[in-house]
């Protein structure tokens, strides 16, 4: 299928936004009018471009304010439109693209529009040129899909037929079902995604769209439609979104490519799975060629963390992973790398031997490099993850050591992945000297439970598509809290086994400790690790006693909690006594302390304990840490 992107969608003058659409290899573009009028370039000079760069204009849009109007305004909307006719066929550009009208002078007079529509069309048929009629979610009198269809149908004319834009079925929680009858007649799809809103509907659709796969809409089930209708391209991106207009075009053209890949493999899959009964999803099949990417990974978990430090780090991040429960678990054969081990929890720390490493110490000083995921098929999952447009990652490696298959995730963390049937340990045994295991158990700490990933807000949405495309996540209620100095936003995403847990956290306030950090790691960075334990009481009262200085959280909170939950008084005192926060959902509990943060760093350590099928996050407690880790720099 081709592949398209409206030039709205990007940062930058025409030319930049050419290129980085090239870059990512799209096929061609939609034309955003504005950005051609405001261009030094001549029509001539554009097309050169496009041609040079391999791209196709393959829609302008939009023009406006056309169908049902009094007669002398749809004269001039006429002779206006021969002009960008003109235009059109000197940029070698087919199709416009007609939005519904928004003028308050438009009539509610279904045939007078599809009469005007139809001799807009006449016109354009003189050229070979084609409309394409798209209903605007806040059209005067045409503001749904079938009623641009019902006009498009009443003008009935070859040059003439319907643009369907996912933003203006879902805002209007409108059904894309019978897309699929409109066969031939659907010209042109418009694809995007958006985070669900209460937003008046023109503010949410120019300013916050964003790209399939990193919203709320059900973009497979809008684009299943088209593909049943027997659409064959271009699929083609049109996002406001003022967080890309405001970032390198580069890399938003990176993730909208990752995202159509990503919608036709979703799509595919559908179809493939649809009951051998439905013909009309075998005839979709056969009739388009959808991207086939390698099916998602499973994961079973993650196999270990790394961290970039240099020599005085790795003996202070020792020193407190020893007070954690840690120990010391052995040494990298070739490598200034070494092992600590707790329960099923390996962290590494890595004096940069590595360039991941090098140059995630030198930008960020000690922080985390490198994760391990394990998972049946680490082939399938780079070959997926490469197939959706993320970079291999090479590491170097000594003769006999395991060479991981490997990937750079957006902003430059690697992420390593680790074949399950190594077991736990399998993968160090082969590299590291390693030594016999504590027997103490340590504190109790047995596992990950999430890890926690700060993000300025110019990586969000990549990271989230990143998780969905890449490593099959699903996304979970974005939640939104208080920290003293500016809200933060929390997104949880999780495999639907919920062995890999990642939540991403995005501030913005540059003046949260969340953002401050994000912004020091070069817009990515783990802002905390979650370790689980089975009887968090008894693993804090451990640690207490080993020195661990956890996050003091205010006395007034343990006397609003009973207020909030129904809650055994003394069980109300053990959680004061421990500072350890509460929460409570429908499925289970929630029970969970913070450390103080790392020297000289962003990071910090999380203990959970989960009970039931708590599925959160303790997202309602974070505000009690983040007060008390602001109070405690003014103390
Ligand atoms: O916001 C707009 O005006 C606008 C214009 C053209 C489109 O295709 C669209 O979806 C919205
Ligand atoms: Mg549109």
């Amino acid at each position: 299928m081709r592949r398209s992107i409206a030039t709205v969608s990007l940062s930058g003058t025409l030319r930049d936004k050419l290129q980085a659409i090239a870059a990512a290899r799209f096929d061609g573009i939609e034309l955003f009018e504005p950005d051609f009028t405001t261009a030094r370039m001549s029509a001539a000079e554009m097309r050169q471009r496009c041609d040079d760069l391999g791209l196709k204009v393959e829609l302008f849009q939009p023009f406006r304010d056309f169908e049902g109007m009094p007669q002398a305004a749809f004269e001039r909307s006429l002779a206006r439109a021969e002009v960008k006719f003109d235009l059109m066929e000197a940029l070698g550009c087919p199709m416009v693209l007609v939005c519904s009208n928004t003028s308050p002078l438009a009539l509610p007079d279904a045939q007078l529009a599809a009469e005007q529509l139809h001799q807009l069309a006449e016109r354009a048929a003189r050229r070979n040129l084609r409309i394409g009629f798209e209903a605007l979610a806040w059209g005067r009198h045409v503001n749904k899909w079938r009623q641009a269809w019902d006009i498009v149908q009443r003008a009935d004319h070859p040059h003439l037929g319907l643009i369907v834009d996912s933003f203006h079925t879902a805002s209007l929680k409108d059904s894309p079902q019978g897309i699929a009858d409109v066969g031939e007649k659907l010209f042109f799809v418009q694809m995007a995604d958006a985070p669900l809103m209460g937003l008046d509907v023109i503010d949410w659709a120019r300013h916050h769209r964003n790209f399939p796969g990193q919203g709320q809409f059900d973009v497979v089930g809008f684009f299943e439609q088209c593909v049943r209708a027997g659409y064959s391209g271009p699929l083609s991106l049109e996002i406001f979104n003022d967080v890309f207009r405001a970032t390198p075009n580069r890399r938003i053209a990176v993730d909208a490519m990752r995202s159509l890949l990503w919608l036709e493999g979703e799509v595919r899959h559908r179809l493939e799975q649809a009951p051998a009964e439905d013909a009309a999803a075998a005839r979709a099949l056969q009739s388009q060629v959808l991207f086939d990417p390698p099916p998602v990974p499973a994961f079973q978990g993650i196999s270990f963390i790394e961290f970039a430090v240099d020599g005085t780090h790795a003996e202070n991040l020792g020193q407190l992973l020893r007070t954690l429960g840690f120990s010391f678990a052995g040494r990298h054969r070739s490598k200034a790398v070494t092992l600590f081990r707790q329960g099923g929890v390996n962290l590494v720390l890595n004096q940069q031997a590595t360039p991941a490493a090098r140059e995630r110490f030198s930008l960020q000083g000690p922080s985390v490099c490198a994760l391990g995921l394990r998972t049946d098929d680490p082939a399938g999952a780079l070959n997926r993850a490469t197939a959706l447009q993320s970079a291999r990652y090479d590491a170097p490696t000594g003769t006999g050591e395991q060479r991981l298959p490997s990937i750079v995730a957006p902003g430059g963390m690697v992420i390593h992945f680790v074949d399950d049937a190594l077991g736990e340990s399998g993968l160090f045994e082969k590299d590291f000297i390693l030594e016999a295991e504590a027997a103490d158990g340590g504190a109790g700490l047995q596992s990950l439970d999430h890890l926690a990933v700060g993000l300025t807000p110019d990586r969000l949405d990549t990271w989230v598509l990143f998780c969905r495309a890449v490593l099959g996540l699903d996304a979970g209620d974005a939640v939104k809290f208080a920290d003293p100095f500016g809200l933060i936003r929390s997104t949880g995403m999780a495999d639907a086994a919920r062995r890999l847990r990642l939540v991403l956290n995005m501030s913005m306030s540059e003046r949260t400790r969340m953002a401050q950090a994000a912004q020091a790691s070069g817009g990515v960075g783990v802002q905390h690790i979650a370790f689980a334990s089975a009887d968090l009481l008894a693993s804090v009262a451990r640690l207490k006693a080993a020195g661990v200085r956890l996050v003091p959280i205010s006395d007034n909170y343990y006397d609003d909690l009973p207020t909030r939950f129904e809650l055994d008084a003394a069980f109300v005192e053990r959680l004061r006594a421990a500072g350890v926060l509460f929460d409570r959902s429908p499925q289970g509990d929630y029970l969970h302390a913070y450390t103080e943060g790392y020297a000289g760093s962003g990071f910090f350590f999380e203990l959970v304990q989960r009970l039931g099928a708590y599925d959160g996050y303790g997202a309602v407690n974070a505000p009690a840490r983040m007060a008390s880790q602001a109070q405690e720099e003014q103390q």
